[in-house]
This record gives C-alpha cells, sequence and structure tokens, in this order.
C-alpha cells in the first residue's frame, strides 16, 4: 500500500480565468487565480453573491475548463482529457436521486466507477454508519430531513474514498444545529481519507471553523483576508 504523502499538491491553478459568453455580454465569473490545494488543507471560501465561488468549486473539481490560465490535479491522479480522478462533492441542495434508496444513493457513484454491487454496497453501508444513519438505509431521500439528507450526501463523499472533498454551500438550506453537524462530519470525513477540503459558504460561523480562507470578491481571489461575508 502507498502511504500518501499528507503535503502532497492536489490541485494547482495558474492564473486561472473564467467567462462566461462573448462580446458586450461576457461576464468575467473568475480571474487571475493562483492557487494550490494539498491534502492537509481545509479551505472555507467565503464572498458576496456572484463573487465566483462557485465558478472556482467547478473549476478546482473539474467539472468546468478555464478560459485562459492552467489548471491541474498533479495528487489527483489524471484522467483522459486532462480531468482529475474522483473528486468528493457536496452541493447545496438536493442531490439524491429520488428514486433510489438512501444505500442505493451512496453507493451509485461506486457502481458508476465499476465497483462490484457487493462491495459498493458494503462500503455505502459503512459510510452511513460513519455519520450516523445506518438506520435510514432503506429509506426513500423524500422521506428524509434536509440534515439527514446533506448527511447522506456526505457519506456519498466517505463512500468514495476521493483525495479532495469540495463543498458548495453545504450547509445553506440547513438550521444552526444541522449546519454545525454536516461541517464537522465534512471536516472528519477530510481527516479520515487524509483528503483536502474547500467549502464555500455564506455564513462566517461556517467558515471561522476551517483554518484557511479565502475571500473572493468580483472573481478575484484574495487570500488571507479576514472572513465575512
Ligand atoms: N452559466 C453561466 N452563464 C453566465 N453567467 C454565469 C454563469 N454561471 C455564473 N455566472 C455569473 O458568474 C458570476 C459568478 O457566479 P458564481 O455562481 O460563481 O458566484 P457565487 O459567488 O458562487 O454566487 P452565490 O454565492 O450567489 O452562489 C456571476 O456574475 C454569475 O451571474
Amino acid at each position: 500500500m502507498t502511504v500518501p504523502d499528507p503535503g502532497e499538491r492536489l490541485v494547482r491553478l495558474g492564473d486561472v480565468a473564467r467567462t462566461y459568453g462573448r462580446g458586450p455580454d461576457a461576464v468575467v465569473a473568475v480571474h487571475g487565480v493562483t492557487c494550490t490545494l494539498g491534502r492537509t488543507d481545509r479551505v472555507a471560501i467565503t464572498g458576496p453573491s456572484g463573487s465566483g465561488k462557485s465558478t472556482l468549486l467547478h473549476l478546482i473539481s473539474g467539472l468546468d475548463d478555464p478560459t485562459a490560465g492552467r489548471i491541474d490535479w498533479p495528487g489527483l491522479g489524471g484522467r483522459p482529457f486532462g480531468r482529475p480522478g474522483v473528486v468528493g462533492m457536496v452541493f447545496q441542495g438536493p442531490s439524491l436521486i429520488a428514486q433510489l434508496d438512501v444505500v442505493g444513493n451512496v453507493a451509485l457513484p461506486l457502481v458508476l466507477a465499476d465497483v462490484a454491487e457487493g462491495e459498493a454496497l458494503n462500503r455505502a453501508r459503512r459510510a452511513l454508519d460513519a455519520v450516523g444513519l445506518a438506520d435510514l438505509s432503506p429509506r426513500l431521500p423524500e422521506e428524509l430531513s434536509g440534515g439527514q439528507a446533506q448527511r447522506v450526501a456526505v457519506a456519498r463523499v466517505l463512500a468514495a474514498e476521493p483525495a479532495l472533498i469540495v463543498a458548495d454551500e453545504p450547509t445553506a438550506q440547513l438550521g444552526s444545529a444541522h449546519a454545525v453537524q454536516v461541517l464537522d462530519l465534512l471536516l472528519k470525513a477530510a481527516g479520515d481519507l487524509n483528503a483536502g477540503l474547500v467549502v464555500a459558504t455564506h455564513d462566517p460561523r461556517m467558515a471561522e471553523r476551517l483554518p484557511r480562507r479565502w475571500r473572493m470578491a468580483d472573481g478575484s481571489l484574495m487570500e488571507g483576508e479576514p472572513c465575512s461575508s
């Protein structure tokens, strides 16, 4: 077994920009962003609505391409077309498949990655146990509270065992007790997996829980700025 280097660089962005559209209607959502993320990083991205947080997370995750600059994923095992390997993602709103039960939702990314069904279900059950939701395995997403659904989304990340976890406003629709619980689980997942963690949030109380803070303003990233939004 290869022991991961704790200081390993996972993602490098060099002078990255993302512009939507062309001509007079073009929107420069992100520009001039240079940063690196490693396995030990726990980063909060704050900033006002429209400042480019989601766009930056999509670029970091390989879900979107920059229109200028360079991104590579030296610690994430390159995939064809320069995409990163597995990145665990948690989104703001409901992200579970309505027709699948909870354990099926958690196992789905593994099955899609050609993990044998039995092993995928075992890993899914272990992950649900780790977030305290083993009892909810047979339920459908519509039978969950918002907080439970987000914990299932964290279990789905845990089961996939990524080296990088990216969460876009994962607690925005939750009350404060559930928000704290979900962020605690994300931090624990990152620790258990030895994975980097990036969380975009409007909530200063959530941002303060992460040791490294980046503030976005008008598409620029200002590392180490005081956190407020
Ligand atoms: N697909 C798109 N097409 C055109 N413009 C877009 C698109 N996605 C985002 N934008 C614009 O890019 C800018 C940055 O948006 P982004 O969603 O990254 O900001 P954000 O900081 O995540 O906002 P919020 O906190 O409201 O989620 C905004 O001006 C937005 O309107």
